[in-house]
């Protein structure tokens, strides 16, 4: 076990204040080890964590958190700065149920002033405070300096560029540390990747320090004391007229983000003579100190539980192919028929396994880097330019394309297929992650039709679904992990559109399922079978149109209808509420519950766990039988 005897004295970020420049040398060190050795336990996100350690103790050392503001942006890099900010002792828990969030989170800590999951989003939070302390906020502690640190990924998404924007314009002391390792989850693509490698790829990486010092040397006398501002000095050193300069921010950089001297100098110079918006560009690497990270094409961005001196992972073996493994290949499949087809992804090519379809058809697949917005207005283009987009991206993630999916898409009827990965409960990246709206705000566009798949078969059937639909736009959903172990077709044929299919013939109850509860319901009814219910089951396949003949087929049937959901409220059973309402079933005694998520944010657990707390796992469709038909209540029925 390695010895971290500084490390082991530091409770909160004010005992950094006592450590020499020397003794923060060794901190960081002792802290990269600590962050490798709790993620090697707990697994999560390590690789930018380990890029931004002398980044970490350099701003906690020079700022003073938690009064001046520090917002990382997406966070996953957090985890050395949880354990500067009196969660050592819990770091150990890091994603697992009750235990730390891998982000930042406002009610975990005063150190973390803003939580983030989803990128893009510090500068603009950062000017928030800048704002508000301008305009005399003072909650406790009182406001000091907002400080974003943002990485070359997430400083391409719009978003940023909005917030720099308004900075530049407002003109006030912020500071905005743009990390820059030349990283995203992938290799980042885009010509704002490009640009930010352009800014040095001709001069050496600057020693701000020595060049300062140089700079003063050659001012006259007075200046020499009194330099007062910074940018009388940064710009004898900037490299002059970068974008972010034209913006209306002093650019200063860049510099060596692992120079912990000079890191240090710069920070303390910066916070004591800066007075506009400054953005310092460091370089830095993913993965930094560890070389199986180091080594890894994605530089340990996000790791299983793994073996500290081989960095092997630990993870079980797998029994079924993945849904994303499923969609990719289904996708492939329909693509060597069809030269119109092309994908979409936004940042996350691994993750939604278009790098396997960018190996069949390189042209046909575009990562348009952290842009939902643009990726889902892209593919509206693609539509009406005739071909057949499919934009495949995380549920959570394609909230933040949602006016472009009304404004751009559903509006003109522009037939884009939206592939709807991590839909549902996701796990251990908790409630920011959870793939929880999409059906509630898909299903309420005109024009839209809405799909998920029960398994990885109906999934293969999605896709072809999904191909042949042209009329308008149309989404298929599916969750994180692995499929259910079913056999698959040979290929995937196009379902009709609005059409679900009969599962199990029962009687007295039917249980309408949209998804992957499917299972789960399916291992409810052995246990209800053992107590003599034998409920009938469906697999709705759409909740937008809506089987109306089947459902109200069901409902003149059944005592009573449980329909369920991997969603939030609005979605599926709300659909299927306004239908029987609208049809008057219930004027006739229909006994209606619908499982859906609650109205809570689920934090991080198992998917398992999690839909425990969400009520939803076989025990609880069970329970929720028995209640409808009043068995629980009076025993177990003959
Ligand atoms: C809006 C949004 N889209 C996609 C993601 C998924 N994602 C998480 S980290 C990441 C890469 C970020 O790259 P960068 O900002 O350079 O950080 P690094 O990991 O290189 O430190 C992506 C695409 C996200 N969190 N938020
Ligand atoms: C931080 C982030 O947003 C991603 O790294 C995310 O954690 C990926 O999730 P998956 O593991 O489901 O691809
Ligand atoms: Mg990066």
């Amino acid at each position: 076990m390695t010895q971290t005897p500084l490390l082991d004295k530091v409770k909160t970020p004010a005992d950094l204040k006592s450590l020499n420049d020397r003794e923060l040398r060794q901190l960081a060190d002792e802290l990269r080890a600590e962050t490798i050795s709790a993620v090697s336990e707990t697994g999560g996100h390590l690789g930018a964590g380990l890029g931004v350690v002398e980044l970490t103790v350099a701003l906690h050392a020079v700022f003073d958190t938690p009064r001046d503001r520090l917002i990382w942006d997406v966070s996953h890099q957090c985890y050395p700065h949880k354990i500067l900010t009196g969660r050592r002792d819990r770091i150990r828990t890091l994603r697992q149920q009750d235990g730390l969030s891998g982000f930042t989170k406002r009610s975990e800590s005063p150190y973390d002033p803003f939580g983030a999951a989803h990128s893009s989003t510090s500068i603009s939070a950062a000017l928030g405070f800048t704002m508000a302390r301008e305009l005399g906020g003072a909650p406790d502690p009182a406001l000091g300096d907002a400080i974003a640190v943002i990485g070359d990924g997430s400083i391409s998404a719009g978003m940023a560029f909005e917030a720099l924007n308004n900075a530049g314009h407002l003109g006030k002391r912020m500071f905005v540390v743009l990390n820059d390792n030349e990283m995203s989850i992938a290799p980042p693509t885009g010509a704002m990747s490009s640009y930010l490698s352009r800014i040095y790829v001709d001069k050496p990486v600057q020693d701000l320090k020595q060049a300062m010092k140089g700079a003063i040397s050659l001012l006259p006398g007075p200046f020499q004391e009194g330099a007062r501002r910074a940018k009388d000095l940064l710009k004898h050193v900037t490299v002059g007229g970068t974008l972010f300069e034209e913006l209306g921010f002093n650019y200063l950089g860049p510099i060596d983000g692992h120079d912990l001297d000079q890191l240090l100098w710069v920070f303390r110079t910066l916070r004591e003579r800066a007075d506009e918006p400054m953005l310092v560009h460091v370089l830095t690497q993913k993965g930094k100190g560890y070389a199986p990270a180091e080594g890894a094409a994605d530089r340990g961005h996000a790791r299983a539980k793994f073996d500290l001196v081989t960095g092997k992972q630990h993870k079980s073996p797998s029994n079924a192919p993945s849904y994303t493994k499923v969609f990719a290949e289904s996708l492939i499949a329909q693509a060597q028929n069809d030269d119109k087809i092309v994908a979409v992804t936004a940042a996350m090519p691994d993750g939604t396994g278009l790098d396997l379809f960018a190996k069949h058809f390189p042209k046909r697949m575009f990562d348009v880097a952290i842009a939902e917005q643009h990726g889902v207005t892209f593919c509206a283009g693609l539509a009406a330019g005739g071909m057949k987009p499919f934009c495949a991206m995380y549920s959570t993630f394609l909230q933040r394309g949602y006016d472009q999916v009304v404004h751009d898409v559903a509006i003109q009827r522009l037939p884009v297929r939206f592939a709807i990965d991590r839909a549902g409960l996701v796990g251990a990246d908790g409630a920011t992650h959870a793939g929880s709206y999409d059906v509630a705000f898909l299903a309420n566009l005109p024009g839209f039709v809405v799909m998920a798949a029960a398994d990885e078969a109906e999934l293969v059937h999605m896709v072809a679904t999904a191909v042949a639909h042209d009329d308008g736009p149309i989404a298929f959903r599916f969750p994180r992990g692995e499929g259910e172990g079913v056999e698959m077709p040979a290929k995937g044929v196009p379902l009709e559109i609005g059409k679900g299919r009969m599962i199990r013939q029962g009687k007295r109850v039917a249980i309408l399922s949209f998804g992957t509860r499917l299972g789960e319901v399916l291992k409810a009814c052995e246990a209800l079978g053992a107590k003599g219910i034998t409920p009938t089951v469906a697999d709705a396949r759409f909740a937008k149109p809506l089987d109306r003949e089947m459902i109200l087929e069901l409902a003149r049937t059944h005592e009573a209808l449980i329909t369920i959901e991997e969603g939030a409220v609005g979605g599926f059973g709300s659909h299927v509420a306004q239908l029987l309402a609208d049809e008057g079933v219930f004027d006739h005694g229909l006994k209606y519950r619908s499982m859906v998520l609650p109205d809570i944010f689920i934090d991080q657990a198992s998917p398992r766990a999690m839909y425990d707390v969400a009520a939803m796992n076989a025990p609880h469709i069970e329970a929720k039988v028995l209640e409808v038909l009043g068995v629980a209540q009076m025993g177990k029925r003959a």
